[in-house]
C-alpha cells in the first residue's frame, strides 16, 4: 500500500458518538474513513465504492451487521469485516466469525484494541500504538506458503474435508481447536492454517501445553522482567510476543492446568499480556489455533476445563479422525512417508510396500497413527535394506492384530521383565546412574507401546504430562526425530 492512497475503511453505526470516535481514530491512523448509518446506506456505498475494509456495529436500524457480511461474501467482494458486539454476547461473536468477519470486539470498544485489530485486518502496525512493531519473520519461522498442505497426503472424504476447512478458516482470525487423537496430524493442520493465511510470513510458535511444568507455565506464556525471580536475570519474551503478528499453536490444550486457564482466557480476551515482574501489558496481535486429543466437552462437565475458555477457543471444530477408519489414506501416506524417508537419506528411487506389507497395515489399529506409520517405516526401510519393504521388515506380530474390531487391540505381549543381578555395582555419580536407569525403561515402554506415550506412560503409572516431562529431561525424542 503506497502512502499515496491510504486504505478506504467504511465505519457503520447507527449511534453518531461512536460512530465520530470510530471515525476520529481512524483518520488519526492515515486511513480514508466514510460512514454509513444503516445496513441500507452502506450497502449504497459498498456498491458504488471498493473498500479494504468494514467495521460494522452487530446491530443496526434495519438489519444487522452479518447481513452486510453476508451480502459481501455472495457478491464474491474482497472487503474484509469486522463486527462490534455487545459485551457477553458469544454467540453473536461466533456467528460473526462464522459468516466471515475476520474479527470482532466487544462493547465498550477499547479503542487501542480497536487500532490494532484495524491494523491487523489491513496486514499493518497500529501508527499510534505504544505495541511493539510487526517483525519481519524469524527465518526459522519462514516455510514457503502452502508446505503443510502439501505434506498433508490422503484423499479420503474425511481429509479432504478437512483441507477445505483449512482453506476456508485461514483467511479469518477465528480460533480453531483442532481435536484429533495424538499423531493423526493436528500440529500439520495448524501448520497448513497459518501458511495460508495472511499471517503466513510472521511466527508460527508451537507450544506443547502438556510439556511445560505448572510452575513455568506464566513465564513461558507470558515472558518475564529481569529480576522478577530467582534466576531471571534478563528479561525473556514468552510464546505470546514471540507469535506477535502471527499464529500461537497451543497443543494439548486439555493439559493446562485451571490456573493457567483463567491466564490464558484473559489474555485472549484482552488481546494483552502482562510479563511477570512487569508494571504494564503488552498487547499482542496473535491467532490461537489449539488442539486436544481429549474429549473437552466432557473435561468441561467435568469440571477440569473451563467452559469460557472452551468457548472461546472453540469457534471453530477441525476433527481429524485415527488412521484406521481412513485407511483408504494409507497407501498414499506410507508413500509420502517413504519419500520423505528417502529424500532425508539422500536415495533415490524411494523404497516402495510390496502389497503384502500394505495389506498387512490395513489390519493394524495404529493407535500411534501416523506418527506411529512413520516409526514403523523407518525401523522397516532398515530392516529391508533394499527397495521394497516386505511384510517381515515391519515387524508387527500377529499378536497385535484382531478381524474382530480394532479398538480391543492390545499391544504386542510384554518380553519378560529383566531379573535384577545379585549384586549391583554402587554407582560412583548417582543421579546420572538413576537417570540411565530411567531413560532404559522410559524407551523400553516407549518401543513396547509403539512410541503412544499416554500408553507407555500408562504402563509406568504416569500421567501424559509427567511422562512428557521425563523424555524432555532426559532427552528422549518421542521416535519421529
Ligand atoms: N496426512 C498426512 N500425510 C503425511 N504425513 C502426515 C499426515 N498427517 C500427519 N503426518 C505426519 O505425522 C506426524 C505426526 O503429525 P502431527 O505432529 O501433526 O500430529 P499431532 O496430532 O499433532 O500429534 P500429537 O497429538 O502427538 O502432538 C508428523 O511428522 C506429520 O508430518
Amino acid at each position: 500500500m503506497s502512502a499515496a492512497t491510504p486504505p478506504r475503511l467504511l465505519v457503520v453505526d447507527d449511534e453518531p458518538d461512536l460512530r465520530t470516535l470510530y471515525e476520529l481514530t481512524l483518520l488519526r491512523e492515515g486511513y480514508d474513513v466514510e460512514s454509513a448509518e444503516t445496513v441500507a446506506e452502506a450497502w449504497a456505498a459498498l456498491q458504488s465504492r471498493r473498500f479494504q475494509l468494514l467495521i460494522t456495529d452487530m446491530r443496526l436500524p434495519d438489519g444487522t451487521g452479518l447481513d452486510l457480511l453476508r451480502r459481501l461474501e455472495d457478491a464474491g467482494r474482497g472487503e474484509k469485516g469486522i463486527v462490534i458486539t455487545a459485551y457477553g454476547s458469544a454467540e453473536n461473536a461466533v456467528e460473526a466469525l462464522k459468516a466471515g468477519a475476520y474479527d470482532y470486539l466487544t462493547k465498550p470498544v477499547d479503542l487501542r484494541q480497536f487500532r490494532a485489530v484495524v491494523a491487523s485486518a489491513l496486514g499493518r502496525t497500529p501508527a499510534t500504538d505504544g505495541a511493539r512493531a510487526a517483525r519481519p519473520a524469524d527465518a526459522r519461522h519462514t516455510l514457503p506458503p502452502r508446505r503443510a498442505l502439501e505434506r498433508m497426503a490422503g484423499e479420503s472424504a474425511a481429509l479432504q474435508q478437512v483441507r477445505s476447512l483449512v482453506g476456508k478458516v485461514a483467511r479469518s482470525m477465528a480460533p480453531v481447536l483442532v481435536h484429533g487423537e495424538s499423531g493423526t496430524g493436528k500440529e500439520l493442520v495448524a501448520r497448513a492454517i497459518h501458511e495460508l493465511s495472511p499471517r503466513h510470513a510472521m511466527p508460527f510458535v508451537a507450544v506443547n501445553c502438556g510439556a511445560i511444568p505448572e510452575s513455568l507455565l506464566e513465564a513461558e506464556f507470558f515472558g518475564y522482567r529481569r529480576g522478577a525471580f530467582t534466576g531471571a536475570v534478563e528479561d525473556r519474551e514468552g510464546f505470546f510476543q514471540a507469535a506477535q503478528g502471527g499464529t500461537l499453536f497451543l497443543d494439548e490444550i486439555g493439559d493446562l492446568p485451571l490456573a493457567m486457564q483463567s491466564k490464558l482466557l484473559r489474555a485472549v480476551q484482552e488481546r494483552a499480556v502482562r510479563p511477570l515482574g512487569a508494571v504494564a501489558e503488552q498487547s499482542v496481535n496473535v491467532r490461537i489455533v489449539s488442539a486436544t486429543h481429549k474429549d473437552l466437552s466432557a473435561e468441561v462437565h467435568a469440571g477440569r476445563f473451563r467452559q469460557d475458555l472452551f468457548y472461546r477457543l472453540n469457534v471453530i471444530e477441525i476433527v481429524v479422525p485415527p488412521l484406521r477408519e481412513r485407511l483408504e489414506d494409507l497407501p498414499a501416506i506410507a508413500a509420502a512417508v517413504l519419500e520423505r524417508i528417502a529424500g532425508d537419506a539422500g536415495v533415490s528411487p524411494p523404497p516402495v510396500l510390496s502389497a503384502q506389507a500394505l495389506a498387512h497395515l490395513s489390519r493394524y489399529a495404529f493407535p500411534g497413527n501416523v506418527r506411529e506409520l512413520e516409526n514403523l517405516l523407518h525401523r522397516a526401510v532398515t530392516l529391508a535394506g533394499g527397495s521394497v519393504v516386505e511384510c517381515r521388515d515391519l515387524g508387527l506380530p500377529e499378536a497385535v492384530f484382531a478381524d474382530s474390531g480394532h479398538q480391543e487391540l492390545e499391544p504386542p505381549a510384554p518380553a519378560p521383565l529383566r531379573p535384577a543381578p545379585a549384586e549391583v555395582p554402587l554407582p560412583d555419580d548417582l543421579a546420572a546412574y538413576l537417570d540411565q536407569v530411567e531413560r532404559e525403561i522410559l524407551e523400553r515402554a516407549l518401543e513396547r507401546h509403539r512410541y503412544n506415550r499416554t500408553a507407555a506412560g500408562a504402563s509406568l503409572g504416569l500421567s501424559l504430562r509427567q511422562m512428557r516431562y521425563r523424555m524432555a529431561r532426559l532427552g528422549i525424542g518421542s521416535g519421529d526425530d
